[in-house]
């Protein structure tokens, strides 16, 4: 469909394993079809395929599977327009080294887009003469933050990197983010664990789950109770707690907890499923780790 920024329809993808291991799937029939100018929350626990996602739509990973992005398979050819920005750049050496963040941004094309890349060093509050190898981490991605999105992006993949972000920032950036939808029918894919600040961000959100999309992907937000599978996505319970005036935390939150909730559950059911038992937290009765039984042969104390 023209108007859709990203078409994902029944994605599989594998990461290859060494030493004649089997592939392991990470990502099994994901579905997710968002029209321009929307922002799109990819909720998720740890490991469920949020970064994975990313990178294929950034054209970062390769997949046969049809991952459309402006209207073009990413397996064949990523359109202009892209941006990715993740968490690994802040481990990148030329980004840790004695550079001048003016000359860093120059060096990227930065004067060809002065008035963005002058107001994101004013929302973003950067110091043109920081020298990336004495800044905080925090200082170094808002760095990276500027660097990302001066060039006018039409669609935006963002994994986790206002995590360490001072509160201020944060919710100055998201303005610009929302702001950049409206203005400029751009749309933004983001991948988060931190809700707080977030309720009025999103116009959909996607649950992954064990590296597989619940329908209805995207989920209206605020939440449309007439969408199709949204009352089965947030069930009632989680809807009463949403509307509690006595509530701590916010709407998004209550909604994710309960996906994930609902993601461990799941994922121990698969763990008994396929290994007789649960794999994750403490051994049980009796149980060792393989490094208990090596370090007991040489503990000369045990017998004592
Ligand atoms: N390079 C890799 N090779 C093999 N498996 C990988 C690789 N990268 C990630 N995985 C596995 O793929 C699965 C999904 O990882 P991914 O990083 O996409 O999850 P995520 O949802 O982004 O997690 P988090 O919230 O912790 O960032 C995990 O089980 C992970 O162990």
């Amino acid at each position: 469909m023209a108007d859709l920024a990203i078409g994902v329809n029944e994605l599989d993808f594998a990461y290859a394993q060494l030493n004649g291991v089997e592939p392991r799937a990470v990502l099994e029939k994901v579905t997710l079809n968002l029209p321009k100018g929307s922002r799109c929350l990819l909720v998720g626990s740890n490991g469920a395929g949020k970064s994975t996602l990313l990178q294929i739509l950034a054209g970062k990973r390769l997949t046969r599977s049809n991952a459309q992005v402006l209207g073009q398979n990413v397996f064949f050819q990523t359109p202009p327009g892209v941006t990715y920005l993740g968490t690994e750049w802040a481990a990148n050496p030329v980004v840790r080294s004695d550079l001048e963040v003016s000359h860093f941004l120059d060096s990227i094309g930065g004067y060809r887009y002065k008035e963005r890349r002058d107001r994101l060093l004013d929302i973003l509050d950067v110091d043109l003469s920081w020298h990336m190898h004495e800044v905080s981490d925090g200082e170094r991605r808002r760095v990276q933050i500027v660097s990302g999105l001066m060039a006018p992006w039409d669609v935006l993949l963002l994994d986790e990197v206002t995590v360490d972000l001072d509160v201020l920032v944060r919710s100055r950036l998201l303005d610009f983010l929302v702001q950049e939808t409206r203005e400029r029918n751009a749309t933004i894919l983001y991948a988060t664990h931190i809700f707080d600040g977030l309720d009025s961000f999103p116009t959909h959100l996607c649950h992954l789950q064990l590296g597989t999309t619940i329908a209805p992907s995207p989920l209206e937000w605020p939440l449309n109770l007439e969408q199709a599978g949204a009352r089965e996505a947030v069930p009632e319970e989680v809807r009463a707690r949403m509307d509690d005036p006595n509530r701590t935390g916010s709407k998004l939150l209550e909604v994710a907890l309960h996906w994930l909730v609902e993601d461990k559950q799941k994922r121990i059911e698969k763990e008994v499923r396929e290994g007789g038992k649960q794999k994750r937290g403490a051994r049980g009765q009796g149980e060792t780790t393989n490094s208990e039984d090596f370090y007991k042969k040489y503990d000369y104390s045990a017998g004592r």
